[in-house]
């Protein structure tokens, strides 16, 4: 247990007690925010930690403080974490509600021992948060106030209800807890001076639209301190799931993946009917954001240079940074993945020519607010449907970008990419198939993945019901899918160097399955004589 702290102050007085929270920053909190999951900087250059805003917040015989921590580094500037803080009495504490990574240190305090603990694991705090939220009572703080908000998802016979209320142990960068067994509660750890995309989206369907395919707002919590607004938390409807459709399309490719060492290529009926499910609500929930006579926030606007100079600046620094981490790395890879690199970093000339285009060609379609992380992991299945969760966007964006309006295709072409990630894990890197032919397993999943694609996106165009003004023609939709298709792909490239090395073939491929494409349109339109190089597919 680390350093512990004794004073001779009770806990309700410690927020002046400026030697607690100089303790804290100086000897606590550094070791015990680097064994949170939720800390993003572990591998960063800290310099200490600062206890920014702290705020009191009644935790019905005690209080609660909730923290507003600043991570400080040497290579870039602050960041903020939200640490709410409880103290409990060994009497209170007492039950295994608590687990080792809830524990910050153990206190002596006006003569009473106890633990001071992250405050989710304290029903007191936990029952006080859902009052002030059903309740909507806002809380005047140092430097502004804490806003509760109460949404449409929050039935009425809970507002004035004490209700039960448990810690998920969901370990991710966020917390979660559950209230009433019927509430979703998530709280935000790193935090971001702006409303959280997620709030502003989820909000914007559950009260603008019939769309039933997201847990409905329940409310949030937010500082507002001056002219900025920081989310703390959200609240969603809980829903009743057996699994995420990442794990129920594994579970449909075993079938498939057993039938391939007997050479038979079989997909169940049943898989195309959650592929064009799926699709169907990707499209209703496009059709829910597309909404052009509403808040200027959510209009639906072209395709302005502004907006192109944005996406290309962008992309061409990932790809930089993406290049660069590629040669970083190119000895961890191995032969194929060397090979398939080589194809990527040759192609670079003609990847510039497609961002050219990009730049010059006129489009008509529409851009709109989107999920903006689409893939298979943020939809929840349930027994025969699908929930869309996690609207908090593109994790390496800043808060800013992510609420930049783009095509409903940058969401199709998420998930079609991760249709391609779950034939490719499961039928690369099974045993069942580990003494078969590569080329075959590359025949055989490409197969796979064409069928599901086309599947996805006929039944997707098929929904929203063409011809729709988000979408300007066939040619502009092609056009733009390969566009997000590349990027996505691109993206992937580093996530996987950086977290799951044994994977980068994936995205690789799939890198090199859209320039192929550009390739072939490139050719049909300007024949072989426009002067950028062909792809080195003889490589391979
Ligand atoms: N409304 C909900 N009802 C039930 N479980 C949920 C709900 N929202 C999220 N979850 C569960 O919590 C996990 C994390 O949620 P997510 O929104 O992806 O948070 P994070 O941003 O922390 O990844 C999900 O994978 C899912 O298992
Ligand atoms: O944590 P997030 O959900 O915000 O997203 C990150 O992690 C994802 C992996 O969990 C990663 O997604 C990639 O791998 C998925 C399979 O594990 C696949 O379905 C996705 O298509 C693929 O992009 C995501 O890129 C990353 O941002």
């Amino acid at each position: 247990m680390p350093h512990p702290l004794t004073y001779s102050t009770p806990w309700t007085e410690l927020r002046d007690t400026p030697a607690f929270w100089q303790d804290l920053e100086q000897h606590v909190l550094p070791p015990y925010v680097n064994t949170c999951r939720w800390f993003a900087g572990k591998a960063r250059h800290q310099t200490g930690f600062r206890a920014g805003s702290i705020f009191e917040f009644p935790a019905r015989d005690s209080v609660a403080y909730i923290l507003i921590l600043e991570a400080l580094y040497s290579d870039g500037p602050p960041e903020q974490y939200l640490l709410p803080l409880s103290f409990v009495t060994h009497d209170q504490h007492d039950s295994p509600e608590i687990p080792a990574k809830g524990i910050v240190t153990v206190m002596h305090l006006d003569g009473v021992r106890g633990l001071l603990v992250d405050g989710i694991y304290d029903e007191r705090f936990r029952a006080s948060l859902y009052k002030h939220i059903a309740e909507q009572k806002n809380r005047t703080v140092d430097g502004g106030k804490l806003v509760f908000q109460r949404g449409r998802g929050l039935d009425a016979e809970d507002v004035h209800a004490t209700v039960s209320s448990r810690v998920l142990p969901v370990d991710s960068s966020n917390s979660a807890m559950v209230f009433a067994d019927k509430y979703f509660f998530k709280f935000y750890r790193k935090l971001f001076e702006l409303t959280n995309p997620e709030v502003d989206m989820v909000a914007f369907i559950t009260e603008n639209s019939d769309f039933a395919n997201i847990p409905a707002y329940a409310g949030s919590v937010t500082y507002a301190a001056g002219t900025t607004d920081i989310t703390l938390g959200m609240m969603q409807r809980m829903v009743a799931n057996e699994k995420d459709s990442w794990s129920q399309t594994g579970d449909y490719l075993n079938d498939f993946l057993y039938a391939v060492p007997k050479r038979q290529f079989a997909i169940r009926e049943d898989v195309f009917d959650k592929v064009e499910l799926l699709a169907k609500r990707t499209a209703e929930m496009h059709l829910a954001l597309y909404a052009p006579d509403s808040d200027p926030a959510f209009a639906p606007e072209p395709f302005t240079e502004e907006y192109r100079n944005f996406l290309i600046h962008r992309f061409t620094d990932l790809l930089d940074r993406r290049y660069a981490l590629l040669v970083d790395n190119y000895n961890k890879l191995d032969a194929i993945g060397q090979k398939l690199a080589w194809v990527f970093m040759e192609a670079r000339e003609m990847i510039e020519a497609f961002v050219e285009e990009f730049r010059t060609r006129p489009l008509e379609s529409l851009r709109i607010r989107i999920h903006g992380d689409y893939h298979l992991g943020q939809v929840l299945a349930t027994r025969d449907d699908f929930i869309i969760i996690d609207f908090e966007g593109e994790p390496e964006s800043s808060i800013a970008d992510r609420k930049i309006k783009h095509s409903p295709l940058k969401d199709v072409a998420g998930m079609i990419r991760s249709y391609h990630y779950a034939v490719c894990a499961k039928i690369y890197y099974s045993a069942e198939t580990e003494t078969l032919a590569p080329d075959h397993l590359q025949r055989v999943s490409d197969r796979w993945f064409r069928l599901i694609r086309e599947t996805y996106q006929d039944a997707y165009l098929d929904r929203i019901g063409m011809p729709h003004p988000l979408f300007r023609n066939n040619n502009e939709i092609n056009f733009l899918l390969l566009v997000y298709l590349l990027e996505k792909a691109v993206y992937e490239l580093g996530y996987e160097i950086s977290y799951r090395p044994a994977w980068v073939k994936i995205p690789l491929k799939g890198i090199i399955d859209v320039i192929r494409e550009i390739e072939k349109i490139r050719i049909s339109d300007h024949g072989l004589n426009d002067g950028v190089p062909m792809l080195q597919t003889s490589i391979l």
